[in-house]
């Protein structure tokens, strides 16, 4: 599948959201999109799904079966099972078909005991579930999943992940948009950042989460703490370590070792700047 010079716009007078978009998606593609809030993302992967037609360019050699997963599932009025078997027969399985995947999907993502239960009176988590069985019912070549893992519990955005790289070893393409940095990082065939309107590669640095880096003045040598530590030219010494991190580690600093002074503390995002 190929996007050659994709431009999108909501209307004729709103400004083009994408402008230029070049993306090939191989058999086997595993792809990241990132990107700052508003700068396209969720447009971008509502083409490649066929959702949005481009204003300019193409999209050429779509997969027959594709699906999307957006975040969230509306909260409709049908019971689990019939809402899933309805989607089913439209994809044009056969009931037993159906009722075999509907059963194996929702097992997998531990929600088989949901199956009588209104879409509309499940937790959110719960009915994303649904919506990822749902995606997965028609096995599609191309899945695309916006922050589909949002709401998901642990097992649940583990067993997603499981999806995603069983897809791509199965010569399937799958792009996604997700806000954890982490999120596949190492299974990625591919990242990319979307800045104005078009796409650039990216490295895993681009996704980094925030760090804190903190300089300290007349700090312990060797350094007994986390975080990685190097010592600057005028003596200080520098520890990076993860954002969320280092609340604790400056308590742990000034109780346990009175004599060290906090120089700077900084937070910065995407690991080529600390280094
Ligand atoms: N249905 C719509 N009608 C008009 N403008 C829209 C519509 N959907 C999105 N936009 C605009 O298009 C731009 C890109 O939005 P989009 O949701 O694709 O960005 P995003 O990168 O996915 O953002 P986020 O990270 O916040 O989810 C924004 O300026 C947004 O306001």
């Amino acid at each position: 599948m190929l996007l050659t010079g994709v431009g999108y716009r909501y209307s004729r007078r709103a400004p083009w959201v994408l402008e230029k978009v070049d993306l090939d998606l191989a058999p086997g593609a595993l792809i990241r999109i990132g990107g700052y809030n508003g700068s396209g993302k969720s447009t971008l992967l509502r083409i490649v799904a066929g959702a949005h037609r481009p204003g300019r360019g193409r999209v050429l050699d779509r997969p027959a079966r594709s699906a999307y997963v957006p975040g969230t599932l509306p909260a409709l009025p049908f019971k689990v099972q019939d809402y899933l078997g309805h989607l089913g027969r439209i994809q044009g399985l056969t009931s037993g078909e159906t009722e075999a995947r509907v059963q194996a999907g929702l097992e997998r993502f531990e929600a088989a005991g949901y199956r009588k239960h209104r879409i509309g009176d499940l937790s959110r988590g719960t009915a994303q579930k649904v919506a990822i069985v749902q995606a997965l019912l028609g096995e599609p070549e191309l899945l695309i999943l916006d922050e589909a893992w949002t709401s998901l519990d642990s097992a649940g955005q583990a067993e997603l992940d499981t999806v995603a790289r069983e897809m791509r070893d199965a010569g399937g393409i799958v792009v996604y948009v997700d806000h954890d940095a982490q999120r596949l990082a190492e299974d990625a065939t591919a990242a990319y950042l979307l800045r104005d309107g078009a796409l650039m590669p990216a490295s895993a640095a681009d996704f980094a989460v925030a760090m804190a880096v903190i300089d300290f003045e007349n700090a312990p040598d060797p350094w007994p703490l986390p975080g990685h530590p190097r010592i600057l030219a005028d003596g200080a010494l520098r520890v990076t370590i993860l954002a969320e991190h280092s609340d604790r580690l400056l308590r742990d600093v000034l109780s346990t070792y009175p004599n060290t002074h906090v120089r700077t503390v900084r937070t910065v995002e995407g690991g080529r700047e600390i280094l």
